[in-house]
Protein backbone atom coordinates (compact mmCIF):
# COMPACT_ATOMS: atom_id res chain seq x y z
CA UNK A 1 0.00 0.00 0.00
CA UNK A 2 1.73 3.56 -0.90
CA UNK A 3 2.04 5.85 2.08
CA UNK A 4 0.43 8.71 2.77
CA UNK A 5 1.23 12.04 4.79
CA UNK A 6 -1.26 14.46 5.85
CA UNK A 7 -0.94 17.32 8.23
CA UNK A 8 -3.84 19.97 9.35
CA UNK A 9 -3.09 23.14 11.79
CA UNK A 10 0.17 21.45 12.85
CA UNK A 11 1.81 23.62 15.82
CA UNK A 12 4.87 23.24 18.17
CA UNK A 13 5.31 25.30 20.98
CA UNK A 14 8.88 25.42 23.58
CA UNK A 15 7.29 26.57 26.77
CA UNK A 16 4.82 29.40 25.59
CA UNK A 17 6.60 30.15 22.76
CA UNK A 18 4.99 29.40 19.48
CA UNK A 19 7.61 28.78 16.80
CA UNK A 20 5.25 26.99 14.02
CA UNK A 21 1.50 27.25 13.36
CA UNK A 22 -1.02 26.51 10.92
CA UNK A 23 0.70 24.08 8.73
CA UNK A 24 -1.38 22.56 7.07
CA UNK A 25 -0.06 20.07 3.43
CA UNK A 26 -2.37 18.17 0.72
CA UNK A 27 -2.13 14.62 1.45
CA UNK A 28 1.61 13.55 0.87
CA UNK A 29 1.85 10.32 -0.90
CA UNK A 30 4.27 7.60 -1.02
CA UNK A 31 6.96 7.50 -4.01
CA UNK A 32 7.46 11.39 -3.42
CA UNK A 33 10.43 13.52 -1.99
CA UNK A 34 9.04 16.42 -0.41
CA UNK A 35 11.49 19.27 -0.02
CA UNK A 36 11.18 21.49 3.41
CA UNK A 37 13.40 25.11 2.65
CA UNK A 38 13.71 28.26 4.39
CA UNK A 39 15.49 30.21 6.10
CA UNK A 40 17.45 29.51 9.76
CA UNK A 41 15.27 29.10 12.54
CA UNK A 42 12.06 29.06 10.44
CA UNK A 43 11.12 25.87 12.66
CA UNK A 44 12.24 23.13 9.65
CA UNK A 45 13.39 20.78 12.95
CA UNK A 46 10.84 21.50 14.72
CA UNK A 47 8.51 20.54 12.28
CA UNK A 48 9.89 17.32 12.29
CA UNK A 49 10.06 16.55 15.49
CA UNK A 50 6.71 17.05 15.18
CA UNK A 51 5.55 14.68 12.74
CA UNK A 52 8.19 12.41 14.53
CA UNK A 53 6.47 12.54 17.75
CA UNK A 54 9.07 13.95 19.51
CA UNK A 55 6.93 16.78 20.47
CA UNK A 56 3.44 17.55 21.49
CA UNK A 57 1.20 20.73 19.76
CA UNK A 58 -1.83 21.70 18.01
CA UNK A 59 -3.30 19.98 14.86
CA UNK A 60 -3.32 16.86 13.47
CA UNK A 61 -0.99 14.30 11.34
CA UNK A 62 -2.28 11.50 10.07
CA UNK A 63 -0.49 8.50 8.11
CA UNK A 64 -2.11 6.30 5.98
CA UNK A 65 -5.12 8.00 7.33
CA UNK A 66 -4.54 6.76 11.27
CA UNK A 67 -3.94 9.40 14.08
CA UNK A 68 -0.09 9.88 14.42
CA UNK A 69 -0.18 7.77 17.84
CA UNK A 70 -1.59 4.66 15.66
CA UNK A 71 1.14 4.41 13.75
CA UNK A 72 4.26 6.21 15.29
CA UNK A 73 6.18 3.18 14.24
CA UNK A 74 5.97 3.66 10.73
CA UNK A 75 7.74 6.84 11.02
CA UNK A 76 11.66 6.94 10.80
CA UNK A 77 13.43 10.38 11.73
CA UNK A 78 17.28 11.32 11.01
CA UNK A 79 17.72 14.51 13.10
CA UNK A 80 20.04 16.98 11.90
CA UNK A 81 22.88 16.45 14.63
CA UNK A 82 24.16 13.09 14.27
CA UNK A 83 26.72 13.43 16.84
CA UNK A 84 27.54 9.94 19.18
CA UNK A 85 28.53 8.85 22.13
CA UNK A 86 28.59 5.19 22.28
CA UNK A 87 31.28 2.60 22.13
CA UNK A 88 29.14 0.29 19.40
CA UNK A 89 30.69 -0.38 16.07
CA UNK A 90 28.63 0.87 12.83
CA UNK A 91 27.08 -2.52 12.04
CA UNK A 92 26.38 -3.02 15.48
CA UNK A 93 24.80 0.33 15.99
CA UNK A 94 22.58 -0.17 12.21
CA UNK A 95 21.67 -3.51 13.49
CA UNK A 96 20.58 -2.13 16.59
CA UNK A 97 18.42 0.38 14.83
CA UNK A 98 16.85 -2.83 12.70
CA UNK A 99 15.79 -4.36 15.74
CA UNK A 100 14.55 -1.12 17.91
CA UNK A 101 11.83 -1.39 19.75
CA UNK A 102 11.60 -5.37 19.30
CA UNK A 103 12.55 -7.50 21.79
CA UNK A 104 12.74 -10.58 19.11
CA UNK A 105 15.85 -12.64 18.08
CA UNK A 106 18.29 -11.31 15.18
CA UNK A 107 17.25 -12.86 11.83
CA UNK A 108 19.04 -14.17 8.84
CA UNK A 109 17.10 -11.51 7.40
CA UNK A 110 18.32 -8.52 9.72
CA UNK A 111 21.80 -9.01 8.73
CA UNK A 112 20.84 -8.98 4.89
CA UNK A 113 19.17 -5.79 5.36
CA UNK A 114 22.32 -4.35 7.12
CA UNK A 115 24.41 -5.67 4.50
CA UNK A 116 22.05 -4.26 2.00
CA UNK A 117 22.05 -1.12 3.36
CA UNK A 118 25.61 -0.81 3.59
CA UNK A 119 26.34 -1.44 0.39
CA UNK A 120 23.35 0.58 -1.01
CA UNK A 121 25.38 3.78 1.04
CA UNK A 122 28.77 2.47 -0.21
CA UNK A 123 30.24 2.26 3.58
CA UNK A 124 30.56 -1.18 3.81
CA UNK A 125 34.47 -0.59 4.42
CA UNK A 126 33.58 1.12 7.57
CA UNK A 127 31.26 -1.36 9.03
CA UNK A 128 33.42 -2.59 12.16
CA UNK A 129 35.15 0.82 12.92
CA UNK A 130 33.67 2.35 16.40
CA UNK A 131 30.98 5.52 15.72
CA UNK A 132 33.47 7.60 17.63
CA UNK A 133 36.04 7.40 15.13
CA UNK A 134 34.26 8.46 12.26
CA UNK A 135 34.48 11.76 10.52
CA UNK A 136 31.73 14.04 10.31
CA UNK A 137 30.42 12.72 6.72
CA UNK A 138 30.46 8.77 7.48
CA UNK A 139 28.62 9.71 10.36
CA UNK A 140 25.96 11.21 8.27
CA UNK A 141 25.99 8.13 6.19
CA UNK A 142 25.95 5.73 9.35
CA UNK A 143 22.50 7.90 10.89
CA UNK A 144 21.28 7.30 7.05
CA UNK A 145 21.55 3.53 7.40
CA UNK A 146 20.23 3.71 10.45
CA UNK A 147 17.05 4.91 9.76
CA UNK A 148 16.43 3.53 6.23
CA UNK A 149 17.51 -0.60 7.75
CA UNK A 150 14.14 0.09 9.65
CA UNK A 151 11.97 -0.08 6.42
CA UNK A 152 9.73 2.80 6.89
CA UNK A 153 6.68 4.21 5.83
CA UNK A 154 7.47 8.18 5.99
CA UNK A 155 11.16 8.78 6.22
CA UNK A 156 11.93 12.51 7.86
CA UNK A 157 15.67 13.63 6.86
CA UNK A 158 17.05 17.16 8.47
CA UNK A 159 19.65 17.68 6.24
CA UNK A 160 21.08 14.49 5.53
CA UNK A 161 23.62 15.63 2.94
CA UNK A 162 24.74 18.75 5.24
CA UNK A 163 28.36 16.67 6.25
CA UNK A 164 28.49 15.08 2.55
CA UNK A 165 30.80 15.89 -0.15
CA UNK A 166 29.68 16.82 -3.50
CA UNK A 167 29.82 13.29 -5.17
CA UNK A 168 28.28 11.78 -2.29
CA UNK A 169 25.26 14.31 -1.86
CA UNK A 170 24.36 13.95 -5.68
CA UNK A 171 24.40 9.73 -4.98
CA UNK A 172 22.63 9.97 -1.39
CA UNK A 173 20.06 12.17 -2.82
CA UNK A 174 19.46 10.27 -5.91
CA UNK A 175 19.30 6.86 -3.86
CA UNK A 176 16.65 8.36 -1.79
CA UNK A 177 14.76 9.18 -4.72
CA UNK A 178 15.10 5.89 -5.79
CA UNK A 179 13.96 3.94 -2.52
CA UNK A 180 11.17 6.47 -2.18
CA UNK A 181 9.76 5.19 -5.70
CA UNK A 182 10.47 1.41 -5.25
CA UNK A 183 8.99 1.10 -1.39
CA UNK A 184 6.53 4.00 -2.28
CA UNK A 185 6.98 5.39 0.92
CA UNK A 186 6.63 9.07 1.68
CA UNK A 187 10.54 10.97 1.87
CA UNK A 188 10.19 14.52 3.64
CA UNK A 189 13.94 16.41 3.69
CA UNK A 190 15.00 19.35 4.82
CA UNK A 191 17.76 20.72 3.03
CA UNK A 192 18.87 24.19 1.98
CA UNK A 193 20.26 23.92 -1.31
CA UNK A 194 17.88 24.78 -3.54
CA UNK A 195 19.76 23.10 -6.65
CA UNK A 196 19.83 20.00 -4.80
CA UNK A 197 15.70 20.44 -4.34
CA UNK A 198 15.66 21.05 -7.79
CA UNK A 199 17.16 17.35 -8.47
CA UNK A 200 15.76 15.09 -5.78
CA UNK A 201 12.14 16.53 -5.23
CA UNK A 202 8.80 16.55 -6.42
CA UNK A 203 6.95 18.95 -4.33
CA UNK A 204 8.55 21.79 -2.00
CA UNK A 205 7.46 23.19 1.40
CA UNK A 206 8.25 26.65 2.08
CA UNK A 207 8.73 27.59 6.20
CA UNK A 208 8.87 30.89 6.82
CA UNK A 209 8.72 32.76 10.22
CA UNK A 210 6.76 29.90 11.99
CA UNK A 211 4.16 29.50 9.08
CA UNK A 212 4.21 27.51 5.69
CA UNK A 213 4.13 30.27 3.26
CA UNK A 214 3.60 27.76 -0.14
CA UNK A 215 3.50 23.94 -0.75
CA UNK A 216 3.66 22.99 -4.78
CA UNK A 217 5.38 21.63 -7.28
CA UNK A 218 8.91 21.80 -7.51
CA UNK A 219 8.63 24.54 -10.91
CA UNK A 220 5.60 26.60 -9.22
CA UNK A 221 7.36 26.81 -6.12
CA UNK A 222 11.32 27.77 -6.98
CA UNK A 223 11.19 30.85 -8.62
CA UNK A 224 12.81 34.36 -8.33
CA UNK A 225 10.14 35.60 -6.17
CA UNK A 226 10.78 32.94 -3.46
CA UNK A 227 14.59 33.93 -4.01
CA UNK A 228 13.75 37.72 -2.99
CA UNK A 229 11.04 37.44 -0.89
CA UNK A 230 12.14 34.43 1.55
CA UNK A 231 16.14 34.41 0.97
CA UNK A 232 16.37 38.21 -0.25
CA UNK A 233 18.67 37.50 -3.02
CA UNK A 234 18.22 38.45 -6.41
CA UNK A 235 18.57 35.26 -8.80
CA UNK A 236 17.03 33.45 -11.77
CA UNK A 237 16.08 30.08 -12.62
CA UNK A 238 18.12 28.93 -15.89
CA UNK A 239 17.65 25.71 -17.62
CA UNK A 240 21.35 24.54 -18.90
CA UNK A 241 22.13 22.54 -21.76
CA UNK A 242 20.58 19.68 -21.05
CA UNK A 243 17.43 21.10 -20.00
CA UNK A 244 17.90 20.89 -16.16
CA UNK A 245 16.81 23.89 -14.38
CA UNK A 246 19.48 25.71 -12.31
CA UNK A 247 19.32 28.61 -9.06
CA UNK A 248 21.64 30.97 -10.48
CA UNK A 249 22.25 34.27 -7.62
CA UNK A 250 23.24 37.31 -8.77
CA UNK A 251 23.80 38.69 -5.29
CA UNK A 252 21.94 40.34 -2.06
CA UNK A 253 18.55 42.09 -3.31
CA UNK A 254 19.08 45.45 -4.23
CA UNK A 255 23.06 44.85 -4.40
CA UNK A 256 22.59 43.07 -7.83
N1 LIG B 1 14.43 22.98 22.28
C1 LIG B 1 14.09 24.24 21.99
N2 LIG B 1 13.65 25.07 22.97
C2 LIG B 1 13.28 26.35 22.70
N3 LIG B 1 13.30 26.88 21.46
C3 LIG B 1 13.74 26.10 20.45
C4 LIG B 1 14.15 24.75 20.66
N4 LIG B 1 14.51 24.22 19.47
C5 LIG B 1 14.37 25.21 18.58
N5 LIG B 1 13.90 26.33 19.15
C6 LIG B 1 13.57 27.60 18.47
O1 LIG B 1 12.56 27.33 17.51
C7 LIG B 1 12.78 28.11 16.33
C8 LIG B 1 12.83 27.18 15.14
O2 LIG B 1 13.98 26.36 15.24
P1 LIG B 1 14.21 25.13 14.25
O3 LIG B 1 15.39 24.37 14.74
O4 LIG B 1 12.94 24.42 14.08
O5 LIG B 1 14.57 25.93 12.90
P2 LIG B 1 15.10 25.40 11.50
O6 LIG B 1 14.21 25.98 10.45
O7 LIG B 1 15.27 23.93 11.50
O8 LIG B 1 16.51 26.13 11.42
P3 LIG B 1 17.93 25.75 10.71
O9 LIG B 1 17.72 25.90 9.23
O10 LIG B 1 18.81 26.82 11.25
O11 LIG B 1 18.31 24.37 11.12
C9 LIG B 1 14.07 28.89 16.56
O12 LIG B 1 13.73 30.19 16.96
C10 LIG B 1 14.76 28.16 17.70
O13 LIG B 1 15.51 29.03 18.50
Amino acid sequence: MVATLQLNQVGVRYGKQEVLSGVTTPVLKGGEVTAVIGPNAAGKSSLFRRIAGLLDGPGDIRIDDAPLKASASSVCYMPQDTSVNTVLTVYESVLLARKQGTARKVTDEDLEEVDRVLFRLQIEAIAFKGLSELSGGQRQLVSLAQVLVRDPRILLLDEPTSALDLHRQVEVLALIRSLAREREICVVLAIHDLNQVLRVADRVMVIDAGTMVSCGAVDTVITPTLLQNIYKVEGRIERCSRLCPHVIIDGPLGRA
